[in-house]
C-alpha cells in the first residue's frame, strides 16, 4: 500500500490542535508529511509545551489517518514546541481611566522638550481630549512654571476610602511634577528605581480621572533611569523632540533606539523638529536656519519614524514659557497653528497605532472621531 500525501493532508484538515480554532493544517501546526510505503510521519509544531495537549494532539493525527485513509499506515508524529513570536507588548500596570500615555524625550538638554509637551498638552485641551502631564524631568521639572502653578501644591482627595493627590490643573490640563515635592534648586539626584517609584506614586496614587492622553515629560537623556520608567508604565507611543543640530540629532538618534530596543518596545509616535528656523518680528518672510535646515525631518525619514511637524525659534515662545502661559493657547498665530498640526499628527499616530497593536490596557482609542479639531485641515 503506497499513501498518497495529499489525502493524509486532507484528513488532516478535519481536526485541530486542542484550544486552537482552525484545522492542524490551516493553523500552520502541520509542518510537513512524509510518506514511504505504508508508513507516513508527520511533523507538527505546537505553541504549547502542555504534555496533554501534546499527547492529545499526536493521538488524534494516528486516528484520523487510520480512519479515514489506511487503517493500517504506520503513523509517527514528530512534535516540536516553538512559543510562538512575542508581538509588541505594552508592559505595566493598568491604569484605570488612563487610556493613553505618551512619553516626550530628547535626547539631548535643553532642545526643548518641556516646551514641546506644555504646548501639545493645551492643544489637546483644546481640541477638547482629556489630558494630563506627569512632569517627570527629576533634574529640570518645568511643568509648573510653564503652567503657572509653582506655588500651588497637589492636595489630598479621598477616593473610595483611599487618600489620592489631586493634580493641580490649569488651561485644562492636570499637572504632577516633581517639581511640587522638591525644593527650588534641589539637585534630585535619584537613580532609575527611585525615580520610577515617585513616578509610580504620582500614577498610580493620584486622583487622575478620566484621561485620553498623559503625556509623560522624561528627563533628557537615555539613561538607566528611562529604562525603569518605561519598564514599569504602560506606555502607548513615544514623541522625540529635536533641533536640527548634529549633536542633538545624534542624540535623538539614540532616543529612537531607546524606544525601540527589544526589552522596551514603545512605538515612536514622530519625531518634532524644533527650533527649525528663526523669524524676526519684523521681517516675517525670512527664515534663518541657525541650527541647521530640516535635520530632525531627515532624521526621521532615515529612521523610518513619522515626522510630526517643526516649530521656529520664537521669542514669544519663550517669554510665554517664561510667564506660565504657553503660547499655543493664543489663537490665530503661526505658533498656534504649528502646535495643532503636530498635535493633530500625533494623535493620528495614536490612532494608527492603537489599531495595529493587540489592545492592551492602555490602549483604548482607536477613532478621532467627535473631535472635529483633530480632522480639520
Ligand atoms: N521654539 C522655541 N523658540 C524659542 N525658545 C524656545 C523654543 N523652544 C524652547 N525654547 C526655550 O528654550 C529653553 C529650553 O526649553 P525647554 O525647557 O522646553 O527644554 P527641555 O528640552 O525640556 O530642557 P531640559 O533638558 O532641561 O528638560 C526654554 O527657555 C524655552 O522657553
Amino acid at each position: 500500500m503506497k499513501l498518497d500525501r495529499k489525502e493524509i493532508l486532507k484528513a488532516l484538515e478535519t481536526i485541530s490542535v486542542a484550544g486552537e480554532g482552525n484545522n492542524m493544517v490551516e493553523s500552520g501546526a502541520v509542518q510537513n508529511v512524509m510518506t514511504f510505503g505504508d508508513e507516513v510521519v508527520v511533523d507538527l509544531v505546537l505553541a504549547t509545551p502542555a504534555l496533554h495537549i501534546k499527547k492529545r494532539a499526536e493521538v488524534d493525527v494516528m486516528k484520523v489517518i487510520h480512519e479515514k485513509v489506511y487503517e493500517k499506515a504506520k503513523v509517527k508524529v514528530n512534535i516540536k514546541v516553538e512559543a510562538p513570536e512575542k508581538k509588541p507588548e505594552i508592559k505595566g500596570k493598568a491604569i484605570p481611566g488612563i487610556k493613553n500615555i505618551v512619553a516626550v524625550a530628547s535626547g539631548k538638554g535643553g532642545v526643548g522638550k518641556s516646551t514641546v509637551t506644555a504646548n501639545i498638552a493645551v492643544t489637546l485641551a483644546k481640541m477638547g481630549f482629556k489630558v494630563g502631564i506627569l512632569d517627570a524631568d527629576i533634574y529640570g521639572p518645568s511643568a509648573p512654571i510653564m503652567f503657572d502653578v509653582e506655588a500651588e501644591r497637589p492636595l489630598s482627595v479621598n477616593v473610595d476610602g483611599k487618600s489620592k493627590m489631586k493634580p493641580v490643573e490649569n488651561y485644562g490640563v492636570k499637572i504632577l511634577s516633581i517639581g511640587f515635592f522638591t525644593k527650588p534648586n534641589q539637585a534630585v539626584v535619584w537613580r532609575g528605581p527611585m525615580a520610577a517609584k515617585a513616578l509610580n506614586q504620582m500614577i498610580f496614587d493620584a486622583a487622575w480621572g478620566e484621561l485620553d492622553f498623559m503625556l509623560l515629560d522624561l528627563p533628557p537623556g537615555t539613561g538607566d533611569i528611562h529604562l525603569s520608567i518605561m519598564q514599569s508604565l504602560p506606555i502607548t507611543g513615544a514623541v522625540i523632540v529635536s533641533t536640527p543640530q548634529n549633536v542633538a540629532l545624534a542624540d535623538a538618534k539614540k532616543g529612537v533606539a531607546m524606544f525601540q530596543q527589544e526589552s522596551i518596545n514603545v512605538p515612536v509616535l514622530g519625531i518634532v523638529e524644533n527650533m527649525a528656523y528663526f523669524t524676526p518680528d519684523e521681517l516675517p518672510e525670512n527664515k534663518y536656519y541657525i541650527f541647521g535646515q530640516e535635520g530632525a525631518k531627515n532624521l526621521a525619514e532615515d529612521l523610518k519614524v513619522p515626522f510630526l511637524g517643526e516649530i521656529p525659534l520664537v521669542q514669544s515662545l519663550r517669554e510665554s514659557g517664561d510667564i506660565g502661559r504657553p503660547a499655543a493657547l493664543q489663537t490665530a498665530t503661526p505658533l498656534e497653528a504649528a502646535f495643532e498640526e503636530i498635535t493633530r499628527n500625533m494623535v493620528q499616530e495614536t490612532v494608527n497605532r492603537n489599531k495595529q497593536l493587540p489592545p492592551t490596557e492602555a490602549i483604548k482609542i482607536t477613532t478621532m472621531a467627535g473631535c472635529s479639531a483633530v480632522n480639520k485641515k
